[in-house]
């Protein structure tokens, strides 16, 4: 049946560094800039905090007040009632106003920081080497920069308030529980141990439980991205069922490991209610036979509840906390693990200029192996010395290195052996910007991205005028077609640019690079047909945009061959032959043989034109 292999490895969960405090320290390093911010944040923080400690004293008051005159001399007199009531909304619009604004404060530090990270995540994906996406999963990374970063957030955020809000509680709430009174304290002390206990212990299976729940869920989005972003594929072998088994395989386990922290934090919910009712049951039933001996006032044991109340809830916060802050610290330590990903192309510490340059390309004895040493070489033994302006043909069966072999122009991955230089500067010793600025890459299969058609075309140059992006379309043969477009160059061409076709898209590349104004050019001839009309167009333009560079074309048309200065043949990694069209053939070999089976029935197809020559 069919099968899309999973092949592609999650990023690794387990590394040394996970969960290691120290990157909450890295995540401070994201706060600094927003320091003024935090501080006004935990100022107001520490002074609503501070007050609300005083509602439960207050409230005793209000109790006394409102009780004990009244039944010692039979008068009702109101003032000391309206007095604390007052007094009371006072401190409450205190509170209020400050609760406010540390809610404020301290969350626009919190997406303000996560902004900042985003960005900075996504700014260093981009500049990793493509062996680094190939062993990554496209949803793996995207999740990384949305759930893993709005866990992040968590923390520094609302996670930060409440600890400073609850710790500030928790030490004034005991405090004035023991002044208010000393044997309540003990009995209501006594139950926090337990509380305590039962949370670690619970907590620590439930954070368990989250984390297996994070990574089924993003297992599952990556099997749904790679199947939204393939629809056409999963259509045409009509494997939607296939497809909507194994994401619906992905949901049930996410389901399942939710129901395991479902029932964990049910089961740590009625704990915690039995053993907060059970010591506050105890509290009034000791409360209440002090009163009425006359040991406290009511007031007194009505203030007590309240403080017993603020420190058990705040007791319960803190390890809900606690466990958001290893959430978090696993969180950071993934995204800390992408951003110390380090391109493995070294940079060149005195890069030597590589501004404008010729075109001379020279491939030194040059060997290239995509995996470990030890592995089968992918490129071997290389040698080649192109000129400024030369046109390179490279041809040669299936998976011989020819896509390999233009991957080293631009850098995308350092040779293994031997040198690979540019204007007779090693590329390694270039500036990486500048060197890719002088090669410019038309692949088969053309990638717009969604946004219009001058857009896509400005790709090539962003600073260059309508003018010329017209110039570069109707160079690459495209303007005509965009004309007819129901917005002209303004037309949107839809994610990945489905709305043209594949000819379109290639004009559209082609007008990009032409604006780009490489001087080194790599072409991916397109082998799937076009319609001759539009192909004769694609080559038309094609030429014009190679004059005056060196070019290297993976070439799969016998004119494109033909026309070329040089043509390499490539064998398992090695070029076992070179010359031209004439001398190749003339010399018999792999060449001959690919001619006689792959452009036989073209040069039939091209008449006697093609024949000419051969
Ligand atoms: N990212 C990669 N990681 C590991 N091996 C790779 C990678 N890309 C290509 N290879 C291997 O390198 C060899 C050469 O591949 P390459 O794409 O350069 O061949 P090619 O001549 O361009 O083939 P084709 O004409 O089919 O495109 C192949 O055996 C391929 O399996």
């Amino acid at each position: 049946m069919f099968s899309r292999p999973n092949a592609r490895a999650a990023l690794p969960d387990t590394g040394p560094n996970r969960r290691d405090p120290a990157n909450l320290l890295r995540l401070l390093h994201y706060v600094k800039p927003y320091v003024a911010w935090l501080s006004l944040g935990i100022f107001s923080t520490l002074i609503s905090a501070g007050l609300s400690l005083v509602f439960p004293k207050l409230f005793g008051n209000l109790i006394d007040a409102s009780f004990l005159k009244r039944a010692g001399s039979g008068v009702a007199d109101t003032g000391p009632l309206d007095r604390i009531v007052l007094l009371l909304l006072g401190v409450f619009a205190v509170v209020a106003l400050f609760t406010a604004l540390q809610s404020f404060l301290i969350s626009r530090v919190g997406v303000r920081v996560v902004a900042d990270l985003r960005r900075a995540v996504f700014s260093h994906l981009l500049t990793l080497s493509p062996r680094f996406f190939a062993t990554r999963r496209t949803g793996e990374l995207t999740s990384r920069l949305t759930s893993d970063v709005s866990t992040v957030q968590t923390v520094v955020s609302s996670a930060l308030a409440q600890l400073l809000s609850q710790v500030v509680t928790l030490i004034g709430g005991v405090t004035l529980m023991v002044l208010t009174s000393f044997q309540l304290s003990l009995f209501t002390l006594a139950v926090i141990p337990l509380i305590i206990g039962t949370a670690v212990v619970i907590g620590l299976q439930i954070r368990k439980a989250a984390r297996e729940v994070q990574d089924k869920v993003a297992a599952a989005n990556a099997s749904a991205e790679e199947a939204i972003s393939g629809v056409r594929v999963v259509q045409s072998f009509t494997a939607e069922d296939v497809e909507r088994e194994r994401y619906g395989e992905g949901v049930e386990q996410s389901f399942a490991a939710s129901l395991r922290r479902i029932k964990l934090t049910s089961l740590m919910a009625g704990i915690m209610t039995f053993l907060a009712f059970g010591s506050l049951a105890g509290v009034l039933w000791y409360g209440g036979r002090q009163v009425l001996v006359g040991a406290i006032t009511p007031g007194k044991l009505v203030s007590f509840l309240f403080y017993a109340l603020q420190v058990g809830i705040n007791v319960g916060g803190l390890t809900g906390i606690f466990s958001q802050v290893q959430e978090a610290l696993g969180a950071s330590s993934r995204l800390f693990e992408l951003l110390d990903t380090k391109s493995e192309l070294p940079v060149s510490p005195a890069p030597q200029p590589l501004d404008r340059v010729a075109g001379r390309v020279q491939f030194e004895n040059v060997s290239f192996r995509y995996g470990d040493e030890g592995e089968l070489p992918t490129l071997s033994g290389l040698n080649l010395d192109v000129s400024p302006g030369q046109t390179v043909a490279l041809v040669g069966p299936s998976g011989a290195g020819k896509s390999t072999l233009v991957s080293l122009l631009p850098r995308f991955y350092d040779v293994t052996g031997g040198t690979l230089k540019v204007d007779g500067v090693d590329v390694r010793q270039a500036d990486l910007e500048e060197l890719r600025r002088q090669v410019g890459l038309v692949p088969q299969e053309t990638l717009l991205f969604s946004g219009s058609v001058a857009e896509n075309i400005l790709y090539g140059r962003p600073s260059a005028s309508q003018a010329e992006v017209e110039g570069a379309a109707r160079a690459a043969n495209a303007e005509e077609f965009i004309l007819r477009l129901p917005q002209g160059y303004a037309t949107a061409v839809g994610e990945r640019g489905v709305k043209l076709s594949g000819g379109q898209r290639q004009r559209v590349a082609i007008a990009r690079a032409i604006l780009k104004n490489p001087r080194i050019l790599i072409l991916d001839e397109a082998t799937s047909a076009l319609d001759n009309e539009s192909e004769a167009l694609v080559q038309d333009a094609l030429e014009k945009l190679m004059v005056g560079r060196t070019t290297f074309v993976i070439a799969h048309r016998l004119s494109t061959i033909r026309s070329a200065d040089l043509i390499v043949v490539m064998d398992a990694g090695r070029a076992v032959q070179r010359g031209t069209h004439a001398e190749l053939i003339a010399a018999g070999g792999l060449y001959k043989d690919l001619y006689d089976l792959q452009f036989r029935a073209e040069r039939r197809e091209q008449g006697p034109l093609a024949v000419q020559g051969v």
